[in-house]
Formats: C-alpha cells, structure tokens, sequence
C-alpha cells in the first residue's frame, strides 16, 4: 500500500529523481553531517537533523532498510568554512576556560538530549570525528602526491587536479562566497587544507603526528573519512544542511573522487548518489545562526511553554526545502495543533468500537503520495486530520492507521497525553498542580458569571507568570 514511487531532490541535479537504492538487497545507507559541539545547538541546527530524520523514517514506511550515520564534528570546524580563522573547538575551550575535551562532552551530551526530546531515531552509528584520526591520515596520505601540496600551514586540496570542482555549489562565477581566498600560496582561491599544522611555537589542545607535521584534520575530510569508513564509496544520500551545498559539500565530493580514481571509469562519481540539503530556519534578523551571536535552543521554547515535538511538528509543517521562518505564535499555533491531534486521538482510544462503513486505504495512499513526493509532510498532515475526522471509519481503524502514519512523522501521537504538553514556563512561580486549581476555580467563577472573580483569578495567574489563553480553542491551556 505504501507503493507511490519515491521521489526526492538531488541537489547534484537540482531536480526531483526517483529514487533508486544502490543495493537493492542491502539497507539504504545514508549519512548526515553532524553538529560542531562547540556549542549548543540552535533549533536551526535541529532543523537539519529532524530533515534527514524524516528521510529515514520515510525510507523505513517505504519499505526500506536504513543505515544511517551521523557525525560529531569535535575538531576541525573553523570559523570561516572558506579555510580562515580558529577552530572553533580550541575557540570555546580558550573562552570558556575548559578544555577541549570538556567541551565536547558537554555539547555532545546535550545535543543528544535535544535529539531524543525531538523524538529524532538515533543513528546506526554517532562516529566522532576525533576516533578517526588515523583513518583521515591515510586516506589524505593516499591522495597527497595527486591531488595536494604543502604549504606552511598544512596540506591544502588542489580542487583543480579532479573534474568539475563546484558542480555541487554551481559555482559559475568569482563572485561566489567560496572564492575568498585568506591563505597566501594557494594554488586556486577555492582550494582548502585537508591537515593543517600546528604553527611552530604553538601547541594545540587537540594535536596529531603526521607525514605533513604535528596538527589536526580539517574538517572537510573528516566527512569524507567517516562516510567512507562506515558506508563505503558510493553509499545512497549524503545530506545536511543548504548551506553546506557551497563549500563543505564540494570539498567533500573532490576528496572522495580524488580516493576512489574512479572519475574516468565512473563519470559523475561524488561518493553519494543523491545529496539533499534543508533550507534554512529563519527569524526577522535572517539564518538562526550561533556565528551571528542571538539564538534560539530547544530548551529556550521548553521554558516559555513549548512542547518540543510542537517544534517537531512545526518543522513538519513546511517543506523541508522551504525557508521556515519561526515567530512565536507560529510556536504556539503548532503546540494547538499537535494538542489537537492528541485529543482526537485520546478520544478515539477511548470510544466505544464500532465496525467501520469504509476502509483506511485511500487515506493511506494518499498520505503515501504526499511523503513519497519529496518528503511532503506539509501536504501529508492534512490527510492525517482528514482520517482522524472520519466518522465512517471506527475509532479503532483510525487509531491504528494514526499510528502508521505517526511511524513517519515521528510525534508520538499514541503516546503523548494532554498533560505532556502542558510545558510549565521557567519564569512561572507557580506549580502545575496550583495552576490546575485556580483554573478550575476560574471555570466555576465564569459559569457562575463572577467576572470578578474570574478576573481577579487571571490576574493572580499572570503575576505568577502564566497567561490564561481564553483564546485557546481546546480550553485547557496556559502559557507563559
Ligand atoms: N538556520 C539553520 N537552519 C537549518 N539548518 C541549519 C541552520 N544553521 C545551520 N544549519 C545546519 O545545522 C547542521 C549542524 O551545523 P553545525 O553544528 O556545523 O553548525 P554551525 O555551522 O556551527 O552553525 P551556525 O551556522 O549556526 O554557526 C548543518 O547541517 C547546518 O547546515
Ligand atoms: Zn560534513
């Protein structure tokens, strides 16, 4: 039933191709750059991993296997992604006074907090770029006299010595933001260090032995080593974010074509058949970005009252190549919605049966098209609705196809109850259970007309730092 044909949107072609795994016996093998742990995470960067998480729970509804793999980036990343500045790990340790290793654990450990809270499925494997370190120095060691030259600061990537460098970014002109060229001596203005030595007189935190001199990895071929290593060359769809089209992505693809030698046998060869890229999450001031210094976490919605699956399903709610601009009443529109879908769900669970007059199946084919359209979950969600409306189908048909359909969007819609998503603001000086009272208190006052009671309840509410939304549709909620 779940037999539309997969489509998705291969960036190397910009165009929508069906989509055909490489082993048709073997699971599908996907792989997602991961987060620099330098820092916590912004709900931008969340984006990205709810995106490839999503095409991993589409390929499973498809049918598929899945192999998936997601790195941590706990070295190498620079501050400018066109090869200039520090790394941004050695960056923070030096700010915040800790060591590098602290760091990582640190942001690790809550990014893998926020991916379980976001109810995103864990990879077959998180590979730390730091556990890969002699990997990276063979596999640069193996494509240095073809493709590389030294330099004093490292071993830079002539993008010249492999065919058509940039057909990922569709760089045409000089102007593009990869053409900057910080690092006197490069051969071409887009070539990019694959190892970068430590200055003499300097010691790094995280620092190597190698054929080129004490250093570290750069970041661009911890990806290709980690892909590689875990999937093997070509494995099905590399994806990350859109900015990563430019520069990363590119640098990746001419490593892997300089490894495998294979570009005359196999023209078109990157390393991946498909790359797929998430648009960006926006807000008035532009890109949410860590570098731009203002951002928001998951925790940061968590504290004024946002369910984080409200998020999930926010981000469900727009194409995933879409811009997604996030405002807080678009927060809070997407908590009533995702209440909404609990609470017709709680009801279903508890209704009394009845046998159905039609069958779930038109539904499911077109929740079906919808997904397998691109990853369409925007168009997906309505059909959901629709079926949970559907007097004609017994409650337990619709309960059991709802749960199918959850298996895709991941908002563990048979699980969560009403009481998940009241989130208590940080800021309330109050508690759930007092809140519950005085609401209660206020319901009785309104059906006895006491609008002075009912107001004075409100305002004692509001100092305590929870607005009561009479708005609110469904009738039980607070905010902050
Ligand atoms: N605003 C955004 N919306 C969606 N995806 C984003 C956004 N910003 C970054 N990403 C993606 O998040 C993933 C993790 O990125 P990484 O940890 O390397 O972030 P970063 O480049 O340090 O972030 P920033 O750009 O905020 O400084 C990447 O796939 C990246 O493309
Ligand atoms: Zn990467």
């Amino acid at each position: 039933m779940n037999a539309a044909p997969l489509k998705l949107y291969n960036s190397l072609t910009r165009s929508i191709e069906p989509f055909v795994p490489i082993d048709p016996a073997g699971p599908v093998r996907v792989y997602t750059c991961g987060p620099t742990v330098y820092n916590y995470q912004h709900i931008g960067n969340m984006r990205a991993f709810l995106f490839a998480d999503t095409l991993g729970r589409v390929l499973r509804w498809k049918g598929y296997g899945l192999k998936h793999i997601i790195n941590i980036t706990d070295v190498g990343h620079l501050t400018s992604d066109a090869d200039a500045g520090d790394d941004k790990m050695e960056k923070a340790a030096a700010t915040q006074e800790k060591s590098i290793w602290e760091i990582a654990a640190h942001y690790t450990q809550v990014f893998k907090a926020d991916v379980a809270r976001l109810n995103i499925t864990p990879p077959a494997q998180w590979t730390v770029a730091t556990a890969y370190v002699p990997q990276m120095i063979a596999f640069a060691q193996r494509i240095a006299a073809q493709h590389c030259y030294e330099l004093d600061s490292g071993l830079y990537f002539d993008v010249s010595s492999v065919p058509e460098y940039g057909r990922l970014a569709r760089q045409t002109t000089d102007a593009g933001e990869s053409r900057i060229d910080p690092v006197g001596g490069k051969r071409n203005p887009q070539d990019f260090a694959i190892w970068r030595k430590t200055p003499a007189g300097e010691t790094r935190q995280m620092e190597w032995d190698s054929p080129w001199g004490r250093g570290a990895p750069g970041w661009h071929l911890e990806c290709s080593v980690m892909s590689n290593a875990q999937l093997g060359h070509p494995f099905d769809i590399h994806t990350g974010g859109i900015d990563h089209r430019e520069i990363h992505h590119p640098n990746e693809i001419a490593q892997n074509q300089a490894f495998c030698g294979c570009t005359d046998a196999e023209p078109g060869f990157t390393g991946a058949r498909m790359w797929m890229h998430n648009n960006f999450l926006v807000d008035r001031a532009g890109k949410m970005s860590k570098s731009a210094g203002e951002f928001l976490t998951l925790q940061t919605l968590v504290d004024r009252g946002i369910h984080p699956l409200a998020y999930r399903l926010m981000c469900l709610s727009a194409h995933y190549r879409s811009e997604l601009e996030f405002t807080w009443e678009g927060a809070i529109a997407a908590q009533t919605r995702l209440k909404r879908l609990v609470q017709s769900i709680e009801k279903l669970r508890a209704a009394p049966d009845k046998p159905s007059r039609t069958s779930a199946d038109g539904y499911r084919s077109r929740f079906d098209e919808a997904l397998s359209d691109d990853l369409n979950t925007a168009r997906a969600l309505p059909v959901l609705d629709e079926l949970l409306a559907d007097k004609a189908l017994s409650p337990a048909d619709r309960f059991a196809a709802a749960e199918a359909f959850d298996a895709a969007l991941g908002l563990e819609l048979a699980a969560l109850t009403r009481a998940d998503l009241r989130v208590r603001p940080a800021t309330a000086t109050i508690d759930a259970v007092d809140i519950e009272a005085k609401l209660a208190e206020r319901r009785e006052a309104r059906a006895a007309k006491d609008f002075a009671r009912s107001d004075a309840l409100r305002d004692e509410l509001a100092a305590a730092g929870v607005e009561v939304m009479d708005g609110d549709p469904l009738g039980w909620d607070w905010k902050l």
